[in-house]
């Protein structure tokens, strides 16, 4: 076993881990699997995923920090165990330094405790980041420099908005509206019109099969199975992209506002080096079907989606790394 920097990207629906010199090793959903009679945490990660919408009674699949916040410590930190064990079983780790990127919203008392996580796991020193300034770092933009740069990271639980310069957050919001909502305005929006109940994986599946946010930007059709709400037997239906944009309509309508909100409190210099560079889209929501056009002519700047937005946060824990003297706060 050898010592190496790990970065971690503890997302609300996946975990990555990206090894110095090695690249990403680990991803895999942020899901754990337990028995509710003996509390036993029965899998964690892809083999627990496969068991959500699909287990018995007495198994509970939970994706502990859906919404963005911690909603069950204990098993968040039986996953981070999890994650960091599975890469000593490979070999790599020796008392690493560890970064790892949560959540913006969670609490100092959570941080800590994920801290403690970490450190009890093997980690020599721990170091916490926010979400967005990893984010774009690795998407490739230099934020150490005194110029503005702004990203917009559509994860899981939560959508972050911030423009950064000389290495920090100069404004940001936090929203709900991501991914997650967008499954559930899916499931609903489905219940309503057409009296069928759907699960969370068709959901999704619809998201990124069919959906868009740009009017007549996609024109598809897909088969979905569910639950008849009145007969209550099994029915297939057919959907299509529109009805879905109009779905999603409202929650993205909130990613808009939330972004000229953060526009209309950046300094006037800073606004004008995001209108050279134009706006960076990070996270899984960053491949929703035409929220770059959406979001170009709603704020009138550029707006680029970065390569593999999935993996954003986790290479930027590992430039991060490799340069931490620059950040000045370790
Ligand atoms: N092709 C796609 N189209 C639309 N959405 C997608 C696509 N691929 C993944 N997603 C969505 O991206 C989300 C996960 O993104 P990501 O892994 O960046 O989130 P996270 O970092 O775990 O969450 P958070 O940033 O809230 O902590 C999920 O909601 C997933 O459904």
């Amino acid at each position: 076993m050898f010592a190496k920097d790990i970065g971690i990207d503890l997302g609300t629906a996946n975990v990555l881990i990206h090894v110095k010199g090695k690249g990403i090793v680990l991803d895999e959903p942020a899901v754990v699997a337990i028995d509710k009679q003996s509390n036993k945490v029965l899998a964690v990660g892809e083999e627990a995923s496969k068991m959500v919408g699909r287990t018995p009674g007495n198994i509970v699949a939970i994706r502990p920090m859906r919404d963005g916040v911690i909603a069950d410590f204990d098993v968040t930190e039986a996953m981070l165990r999890h994650f960091i064990n599975k890469l000593k079983v490979k070999g790599f780790l020796s008392k690493p330094r560890i970064l790892i990127c949560c959540p913006t919203n969670i609490t100092s008392v959570e941080q800590k405790a994920i801290q403690d996580a970490a450190e009890k796991s093997g980690g020599k020193k721990i170091y916490l980041e926010e979400e967005p300034k990893v984010a774009a770092i690795g998407a490739g933009m230099d934020i150490f420099q005194p110029s503005g740069n702004m990203v917009i990271d559509i994860g899981g639980g939560t959508t972050d908005v911030a423009v950064l310069s000389m290495g920090d957050i100069v404004t940001s919001e936090s929203i709900k509206a991501a991914g997650d909502m967008f499954d559930n305005d899916i499931i609903q929006a489905i219940k309503r019109k057409h009296k069928l109940h759907i699960g969370e994986r068709t959901a999704e599946t619809i998201k990124k099969s069919i959906a868009t946010v740009f009017r007549g930007s996609r024109k598809e059709e897909m088969d979905i199975r569910g639950r008849d709400m009145v007969s209550g037997l099994p029915r297939t239906i057919t959907i299509n992209s529109e009805e879905i944009r109009e779905a999603l309509n409202e929650s993205i309508e909130m990613i808009v506002q939330s972004a000229k909100n953060v526009l209309e409190r950046t300094p006037p210099e800073l606004s004008a080096d995001i209108i050279d560079r134009g706006i960076f889209l990070t996270g899984g929501g960053a491949l929703m079907h035409g929220i770059d056009q959406l979001l170009a002519e709603e704020l009138k700047v550029p707006v680029f989606v970065s390569d593999n937005p999935l993996s954003c946060v986790a290479v930027g824990t590992g430039i991060l790394l490799d340069n931490i003297s620059k950040s000045g706060r370790y």
